[in-house]
């Protein structure tokens, strides 16, 4: 298990994990067992690409515990993903799924690829084949995937499909995140950016900032949008956002429908006419009250952390700031940050209710979907900042500390074999 310290974000994981884990004084045999994956599942994926040929990629599902439940994650496309990153996400998935008081072990999985390098075609191929090499491994009461970076409802959808035709009947409750005909969730879609766009309200009240915020959204996905989106529904002024194509600004706030438009047409937000461009690192350097990594890790680094000029640091991404960043920052206490497992936990809430709607087969209005969601995650806010003002901690030790002892916790009274 060790090697996966030579991946960079597997060792950031396990930094946070040794640092929560000192504060709350958990004993080194309870570390241990909480700390380190339970399952790692590594599957060659061959698919016949539209040139005739056979690439076999790489596929991966990690499950880190498997004490409170199924494990929950989602499936990533993207040419980073390997085995180190995946069980990195599967840690965090643990630890925000115990914050949320999800019956859940965190898992994540993916396939190392660039999926905007592959026809519809070829991705669905990739689906399919990726889903049948994992199904003796996950299950709707053993592990659940969903969407995350790279993959969509449609990708839920097929995996799905390749699932229930293998067992000879539908078994919606084996994804989330899936098109709401076939047992999908009204506001699943929207939740992880509505969630952030909840926090980052919830967190302006509290540092006593105007409604009409100033936004920079790095990322223009599924979290990126839809938070983006939301804060703007709520007043903000979206001044700044940016994808792997590149990164606009403006100071009056940009159109968001009308780059959407643009983003569909032209496979990115460059290019936007109604926006100056700027370099992608300084989009993070400009002034705004809230800045939103939402895209991929570790962009928050030391050294930026230093420079950013916003007042709440909202990570809709999953891991975007560096330890060496949050020692930037904890010198820098006018910056409010909504961590991580935090911000971005309304997407696996929301998964959570789609996996009860459909063992349930009963399904409920997007008005009962966010009322719930709503009240978990100010629940979830409340008890870190209790612990923050009780332990003198940051709010991401605090969130941490939390899921973590949650998780040691269920460990513990389950016992160990004598
Ligand atoms: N989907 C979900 O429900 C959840 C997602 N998350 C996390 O949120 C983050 C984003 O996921 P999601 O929105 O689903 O993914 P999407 O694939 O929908 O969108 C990702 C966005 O990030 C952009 N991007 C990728 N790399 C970079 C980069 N280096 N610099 C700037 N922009 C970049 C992409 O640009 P382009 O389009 O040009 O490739 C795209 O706009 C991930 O960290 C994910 O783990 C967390 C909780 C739930
Ligand atoms: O919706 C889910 O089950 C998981 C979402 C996810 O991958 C995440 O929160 O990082």
């Amino acid at each position: 298990m060790r090697f996966l310290l030579d991946n960079p974000i597997f060792a950031m994981a396990c930094q946070q994990f040794d640092q929560a884990a000192d504060l709350l004084e958990l004993p080194q045999d309870l570390r241990e067992r909480t700390k380190w994956p339970k399952r790692l599942v590594t599957v060659a994926v061959p698919v016949r690409m539209d040139s005739g040929e056979v690439f076999v990629f790489s596929g991966y599902r990690v499950q880190h515990h498997l004490s409170l439940g199924p494990t929950k994650g989602g499936i990533r496309y993207a040419p980073s993903v390997d085995l180190g990153e995946v069980a990195a996400l599967a840690m965090w998935m643990s630890w925000k799924c115990a914050l949320m008081q999800l019956p859940y072990g965190g898992a994540k999985g993916g396939v190392a690829c660039d999926p905007g390098q592959l026809s519809r075609r070829e991705c669905e191929a990739l689906t399919r084949r990726y889903t049948q090499e994992l199904i003796s491994f996950i299950g709707a009461r053993s592990d659940i995937p969903a969407p995350d970076l790279g993959t969509d409802e449609q990708v839920m959808a097929w995996m799905m499909d390749t699932y229930s035709t293998h067992a000879g009947f539908a078994v919606p409750e084996i994804v989330t995140g899936k098109p709401v005909p076939i047992g999908g969730s009204l506001g699943r879609r929207e939740a992880t950016g509505r969630g952030v766009a909840f926090l980052v309200n919830r967190a302006a009240e509290l540092c006593k900032l105007p409604s009409s915020l100033r936004v920079i959204v790095q990322g223009f996905g599924n979290v990126g949008s839809h938070a983006a989106l939301e804060l703007a529904r709520t007043g903000a002024r979206v001044v700044g956002v940016s994808d792997r194509t590149g990164a606009i600004h403006r100071t009056d706030g940009i159109d968001l429908a009308a780059l959407q438009q643009h983003a569909a047409r032209h496979g990115g937000v460059r290019g936007f006419p109604e926006a100056d461009p700027i370099d992608d690192r300084e989009i993070l350097l400009q002034p705004c009250d809230v800045l939103i990594p939402a895209a991929v890790e570790r962009v928050i680094t030391g050294e930026i952390a230093g420079k950013i000029q916003c007042r709440i640091l909202a990570e809709g991404a999953n891991g975007p700031t560096t330890p060496e960043a949050d020692k930037v920052l904890a010198e820098r206490p006018e910056i409010f940050l909504l961590p991580d497992i935090l911000c971005n936990a309304g997407g696996v809430v929301t998964s959570y209710f789609e996996w009860v709607q459909d063992l349930q087969s009963f399904f409920w209005s997007e008005r009962e979907v966010y009322d719930a969601l709503y009240r978990i995650l100010e629940e979830a806010l409340s008890t870190i900042l209790k612990r923050v003002g009780k332990q003198k901690s940051s709010m991401r030790m605090a969130a941490l500390m939390i899921g973590i002892e949650r998780v040691a916790e269920a460990k513990r009274l389950r016992g160990l074999f004598p």
